[in-house]
C-alpha cells in the first residue's frame, strides 16, 4: 500500500472514532434511512453507455495530494447545476478534508442544488461513513480495493446496498480488479493514476480492458485530460468516465466538461 494510502487511511479511522464519540450509530442510522430515496448511479451510467453516449462522472474537489490546489473559488452548488446543466451523468464530491480540503457541507450543498447522482469520494474503511454518505445525500460511495481487504470489501459493499446505495469499486492493477469482480456491484473503477508514485496512464485502463466481463462497466478515472485522450477511451469501447482537474482547473466547469466530451445540447 502506497505511503500517502497508508497516511490518509490513518487519518480516517481516526475521524471515525471521533465521529463515534459525538453522535451514535442509532442516531446515524435514523438519519441515513429518513433521507430522500437514494437516486440510481449505476443506472444513470449504464443507460448512457447502452445508448452509446458517455456517462461523465463529473467530480468537485478543491484539491488533491498529487496537484495541490485545484480551485481558489469553490461553490459546490453552483459546480453541480453547472454539471448538471452541460450533460453529467452522475457527481462526485470530495468530502475528505485533510487531503483534498472537502467537506460534508460540499455534498450537501451539491444534493441540494441539482438531480444528478452523487458519489461520496472519500477513503471508506467503516460502515460509520456509509451510513454518513446516505445520511448527507449521497447516492453511491467508493471502495478502494488497495485499502481493504477482501472481506472488509465485502462487508463495505453489504452496508452500502443494504442503505440503497451504489458502489463504485477502485483498482489499479490485475491483482485487485481479481479481487474487485469477487464483488456484486457492475461498476468497476480503473484508476489511471498509481498512489504511490502519482504517475498517470490512460495505458493502465487499456491494459485492464480485457480482462474485465462484459457484465461490468468500466470507468476510466484520472487523467483524461484532452478530447484526444477521450477519443482514445472510446475507441477502446470505455463509455463512462470520471473526471476532476479538467473540470477544476476551468472558470466555468460544466462548459468544460461539455467541451472535453463534445456534448451539444443535441447529444444529450
Ligand atoms: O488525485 C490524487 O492526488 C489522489 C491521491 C491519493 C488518492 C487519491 C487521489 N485521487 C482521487 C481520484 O481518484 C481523482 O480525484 C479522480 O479520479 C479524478 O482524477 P482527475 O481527473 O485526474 O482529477
Amino acid at each position: 500500500m502506497s505511503d500517502i494510502l497508508k497516511k490518509i487511511l490513518a487519518t480516517k479511522h481516526e475521524e471515525v472514532i471521533a465521529a463515534r464519540q459525538r453522535q451514535s450509530f442509532v442516531e446515524l442510522d435514523v438519519d441515513a434511512r429518513s433521507a430522500a430515496p437514494p437516486l440510481g448511479f449505476a443506472r444513470a451510467l449504464i443507460s448512457k453507455s447502452e445508448c452509446g453516449i458517455a456517462g461523465v462522472i463529473a467530480e468537485a474537489k478543491r484539491a488533491s495530494p498529487s496537484k495541490g490546489l485545484l480551485r481558489e473559488s469553490f461553490d459546490a452548488a453552483a459546480i453541480a447545476r453547472s454539471y448538471e446543466l452541460h450533460g453529467a451523468a452522475c457527481m462526485s464530491v470530495l468530502t475528505d478534508r485533510d487531503y483534498f480540503r472537502g467537506d460534508a457541507a460540499d455534498l450537501k450543498a451539491a444534493r441540494a442544488a441539482c438531480r444528478l447522482p452523487i458519489i461520496r469520494k472519500d477513503f471508506i474503511v467503516d460502515e460509520w461513513q456509509i451510513a454518513e454518505a446516505r445520511a448527507w445525500g449521497a447516492d453511491a460511495i467508493l471502495l478502494i480495493v488497495a485499502a481493504l481487504d477482501d472481506s472488509q470489501l465485502a462487508a463495505l459493499e453489504s452496508t452500502a446496498f443494504d442503505y440503497g446505495l451504489d458502489v463504485l469499486v477502485e483498482v489499479h492493477d490485475g491483482a485487485e480488479l481479481e479481487r474487485a469482480l469477487k464483488l456484486r456491484t457492475p461498476l468497476v473503477g480503473i484508476n489511471n493514476r498509481n498512489l504511490r508514485t502519482f504517475e498517470t496512464s490512460l495505458a493502465t485502463t487499456l491494459g485492464l480492458l480485457a480482462q474485465v466481463p462484459a457484465d461490468r462497466l468500466v470507468v476510466t478515472e484520472s487523467g483524461i485530460l484532452s478530447a484526444a485522450d477521450v477519443e482514445l477511451m472510446r475507441g477502446a469501447g470505455v463509455n463512462s468516465f470520471l473526471v476532476g482537474e479538467a473540470f477544476m482547473r476551468a472558470p466555468e466547469p460544466g462548459e468544460a466538461l461539455a467541451r472535453l466530451f463534445g456534448f451539444g445540447t443535441a447529444s444529450r
